[in-house]
């Protein structure tokens, strides 16, 4: 199947847009009429340009307030048609995208824009060009996609088909079941996108919040599904209006584009097996059973102090890679590695980011496939040399330049400690027995790319998203979690640098991995050997205390353990949520403590503007402040 994107959807000007379309492995390109009028070239050259990219441009779009038109509007129409008609055979396309009128001249009337599709079919037949149909959500007299298809029908004419779009059928919540009696040669081309649900007015939703298929909230499966029912095998085109990707990176937005295509069309193949998918199949979404480690870039003086602060955690250090400068912390199940390293990835991550956790091993139930989804997917397989007996451990590059390897037990990789490490037996610890979540900050403009590149190539979905109020702005935050709970990763979204997320992202310079929080069973047995063992704790303000005591009714007692052992605490009504942190580095990293009880399943979000605030009287000044 034949993968397409308009214009619109990607910022820059022509030019750019088709370099980028071109390089994440499009096949062709919708223009938008506006992208062609503000080129400052003849629509040759546009043609050219398009051509010598190795791309076909699918459709001419939008062709306005057509249909339905009393003279001596209806002649106007006409004879504009014509003139695109003659425009576009210099651009070297022969579809044009007509969309129901919303001009309040339009008359309306089934068979009357019938008429009208049919002899602007004949006009388009003797120029050799072809007419598509589409029903806008907000179209004046033609707003369903089933009425366009009426129309298109009793047009009854060969060079004039329907063209559907995700965004108008599932925006005005239309049952994406009654495309599949449309004849799948009369549908000439399928426009996708999906988007956020917010209640808004559908021209002002469509306009400003478009989103690639699997970024949003529609079901843009169940509508795929039943245009692949039909026996269509036209391109599918992307068409994003998205006030964010208009300002975004061509090539990342391009790329994200590319992918939430072959990602739809791999949720289609597993929805309807009985479906033919012309796409080629794609080992699973890898189903994470873990974190396997957690690796950080570091140098000599930092390395010590991370070590002093595991320790004080309950980490023991636990081994040395057998030849690496590489020392591995260990407790429960959760493995720290701090790599010092001053060559290969690691020192790059060091000097490009500082001290960082860049690296995330995960366990799987099948690394290879898991890579080899992910490369299909457009992800970045990572490798480089390892020592003769050592593992080559598969890895995609994932946020902020970071890596993400994969592990399993299937194979070698399973005996990874023992291949790549001399290890100590392991010793009691204060009672962390595994990573809880991965919270990683980025740009709040990436937040949709990595959704996407998460969710398309592991079995995880996402949470709502959550406001984290910081008194520098608003922190956007969302989870991504499997069903059993072994991967919970939260994506913070920082839109300026001056919340702690976004000095973290300028500190670092685009570092991910902004804290790790580690499980307990005991949360004060914990947080008292780390006492004893020196840790120091962020405070938290006396008056949150006297707030939960009051929004809860707890008990004093369990109140001062709480308030003495720095402890945050919250209730969901299905259970209980513990959290202690660390203080920040001067860069905004930070550690953390939970414990979960009974059924709790959030992040302890009522609680992120106490840390934040705590953090903020504990850090050393940052340079916006
Ligand atoms: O927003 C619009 O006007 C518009 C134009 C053309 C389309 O194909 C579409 O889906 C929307
Ligand atoms: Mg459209």
């Amino acid at each position: 199947m034949k993968t397409s994107i308009a214009t619109v959807s990607i910022s820059g000007d022509l030019a750019e847009k088709l370099q980028a379309i071109a390089a994440a492995g499009f096949d062709g390109v919708e223009i938008f009429e506006t992208d062609f009028l503000t080129f400052n070239g003849s629509p040759r050259e546009v043609g050219q340009m398009v051509k010598d990219r190795g791309l076909e441009i699918t459709v001419f779009q939008p062709f306005r307030d057509f249909e339905g038109l009393p003279e001596p509007h209806r002649t106007r129409a006409f004879d504009r048609a014509k003139r695109k008609f003659d425009l576009m055979a210099e651009l070297g396309t022969d579809l044009m995208l007509v969309c129901s009128s919303v001009s309040p001249l339009a008359l309306g009337g089934i068979d009357r824009a019938a008429a009208d599709l049919h002899e602007l079919g004949d006009i388009a037949e003797r120029m050799g060009m072809r007419i598509g149909y589409e029903a806008l959500a907000w179209g004046r007299h033609v707003n369903d996609h089933r009425d366009a298809w009426e129309i298109v029908r009793r047009a009854d004419h060969r060079y004039v088909g329907l063209v559907l779009d995700s965004f108008h059928t599932l925006a005005r919540r239309i049952d994406p079941d009654t495309i599949r009696s449309i004849p799948g040669d009369k549908i000439f081309i399928v426009q996708l996108a999906d988007a956020p649900m917010i209640d808004m007015n559908l021209l002002s939703w469509s306009r400003h919040f478009r989103n690639m298929p699997g970024e949003g909230d529609l079901n843009v499966v169940d509508f795929m599904r039943a245009v692949v029912a039909t026996g269509y095998d036209g391109p599918l085109s992307l068409e994003v209006f998205n006030d964010q990707f208009r300002g975004g990176s061509p090539g990342t937005i391009a790329i994200d584009g590319h992918r939430s295509l072959v990602y739809l069309m791999d949720q289609v193949r597993r929805a309807e097996p009985s479906l033919a998918v012309g796409t080629p199949a794609l080992p699973e979404r890898g189903e994470v059973e873990g974190v396997e480690f957690i690796e950080f870039a570091a140098d000599d003086a930092d390395a010590e102090r991370l070590g002093r602060a595991f320790k004080q955690m309950g980490f023991a250090r636990a081994g040395r890679h057998r030849s690496k400068d590489v020392t591995l912390y260990r407790q429960g199940d959760i493995n720290l590695i701090v790599n010092t390293e001053r060559e290969g990835l690691a020192h790059s991550a060091y000097i490009t980011h500082g001290t960082s956790a860049y690296a995330i091993g995960l366990r799987v139930a099948d690394a290879c496939g898991t890579i080899e989804r992910g490369v299909a997917l457009g992800a970045q397989s990572f490798s480089q040399p390892v020592a003769a007996g050592e593992l080559m451990i598969p890895a995609i590059r994932g946020l902020g330049g970071g890596i993400i390897y994969f592990v399993d037990q299937r194979s070698d990789l399973g005996r990874l400690w023992d291949v790549d490490f001399v290890t100590a037996p392991p010793e009691p610890g204060f009672g962390l027995t595994r990573v809880d979540h991965i919270a990683q900050t980025t740009d709040y403009g990436e937040m949709l790319t990595w959704l996407l590149f998460y969710q398309s190539i592991l079995a995880v979905r996402k949470s709502p998203m959550v406001d984290v109020l910081d008194p520098g702005g608003l922190v956007r935050s969302q989870a991504i979690e499997n069903e059993s709970g072994t991967l919970r990763l939260t994506l913070n979204g920082a839109d300026n640098s001056r919340t702690l997320a976004g000095r973290f992202i300028t500190a670092t310079f685009g570092s991910a991995v902004q804290h790790l929080a580690f499980a307990t069973d005991d949360i004060f047995a914990s947080a008292e050997a780390m006492r004893q063992a020196g840790f120091d704790s962020l405070p938290i303000s006396e008056n949150y205390y006297d707030d939960i005591a009051a929004r809860f009714g707890l008990d004093d007692e369990f109140i001062g353990t709480l308030k003495r052992l720095h402890i945050l605490y919250d209730q969901d009504g299905t259970g209980e949520f513990f959290q202690l942190y660390s203080r920040t580095s001067d860069a905004g990293f930070f550690l953390e403590v939970v414990q979960r009880s009974g059924g709790y399943q959030g992040y302890g979000a009522v609680n992120a503007p106490f840390r934040i605030a705590a953090q903020r009287w504990t850090m050393p000044p940052g340079p916006s402040d």
